[in-house]
């Protein structure tokens, strides 16, 4: 379990991370979103003890990290995969976090074999792709089989593959039990892989939500439509309760009415439709009303006080 308690984070002139306080449970995968600069990395430093907040306390365990006995048992974590030494080996390298952290030498092609690098544990890190970096540094943070699990864009540079990879690992050690924290501003990506998020902006909790829940009351459902008399369809509609989201060339989006009406509508004046969709909103459209939900709140907070 991370326990975040009231922290701040200031930085000169910028509150980076502003009184946040969540728990991140155990036994799912819970994602980290905010646009950039929203402070997830800032935060998940703090957790690990490599920043030191201004104000409040992170808890890892019950525990602050830095007086964690065998950090790499309690706490893995994947923050930047650029920060690797070039000239060393995977297995090298890997080896050297091992002996730090007092975690014996077998572990090593254990964790190889896991990320899928198990041929490449004599190569050099300089040869790696991005995606293999992640991989590697995924590698790294299993290294103590931790029961906590923290990764700062885990899915960045990852191919298709690479990122079902991801997820299906995730979902998996979640399922033991472990808590696993991630950040990512790949919001579809995140739908896909988290159970649970937090989200923040500009360094304060916006939301702390199911995944289901968010993309159920986040957005409100929209219909695409195409047809070759969209113009016509569009001044019929504009009779009912329906708003236009966006409109090109034959194909329309629109919300406030459901498919069952606008198809009706189109056939009592004979206007043939190519398609009639409705769109689930995904976590995408759901994240951005819920962010521009949260402007308007501030904003008239701000004027109140
Ligand atoms: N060492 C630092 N000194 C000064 N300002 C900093 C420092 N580190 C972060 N900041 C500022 O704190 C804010 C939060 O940055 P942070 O990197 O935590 O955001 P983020 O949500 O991780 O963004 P991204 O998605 O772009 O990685 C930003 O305005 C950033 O410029």
């Amino acid at each position: 379990m991370i326990e975040v308690h009231g922290l701040t984070k200031r930085y000169r002139d910028v509150v980076a991370v502003d009184d946040l306080s969540f728990t991140v449970s155990p036994g799912r995968v819970t994602g980290f979103l905010g646009p950039n600069g929203a402070g997830k990395s800032t935060t998940m430093r703090m957790i690990l003890g490599l920043d030191t907040p201004t104000k409040g306390s992170a808890r890892v365990g019950g525990r602050n990290y830095r007086s964690l006995a065998a950090p790499l048992r309690e706490v893995g974590a994947l923050l930047d995969p650029a920060a690797l030494q070039k000239s060393r080996t995977a297995r090298a390298h890997l080896l050297w976090i091992a002996q730090a952290g007092g975690i014996e030498r077998k572990r090593i092609d254990e964790v190889l074999e896991l990320v899928g690098l198990g041929k490449a544990g004599d190569k050099r890190v300089g040869e790696f792709s991005l995606g293999m970096r992640q991989r590697l540094g995924i590698a790294a943070a299993l290294l103590g089989d931790p029961a906590v699990l923290m990764l700062d864009e885990p899915l960045n540079g990852l191919d298709p593959e690479g990122i079902v990879w991801v997820r299906t690992l995730l979902k998996g050690l979640a399922s033991e039990g472990r808590t696993i924290f991630l950040s990512s501003h790949l919001m579809n990506e995140m739908e896909a892989t988290a159970d649970h998020v937090l989200v923040i902006g500009k360094g304060k909790l916006i939301a702390d939500v199911s995944v289901h829940d968010l993309v159920r009351q986040g957005a409100a459902a929209q219909v695409s439509v195409v047809s070759p008399r969209a113009a016509e369809l569009v001044a019929l509609l504009e009779h009912t309760e329906a708003h236009i989201v966006s409109g090109a060339d034959n194909e329309l989006i629109v919300s406030g009415v459901d498919a069952a009406e606008i198809g009706e509508l189109a056939a009592r004046h004979g206007i043939a439709l190519h398609e009639l969709t409705p769109r689930r909103p995904g976590l995408e459209e759901a994240f951005i009303h819920l962010t521009r939900d949260q402007v308007g709140y501030r904003a008239k907070e701000h004027h109140g006080s």
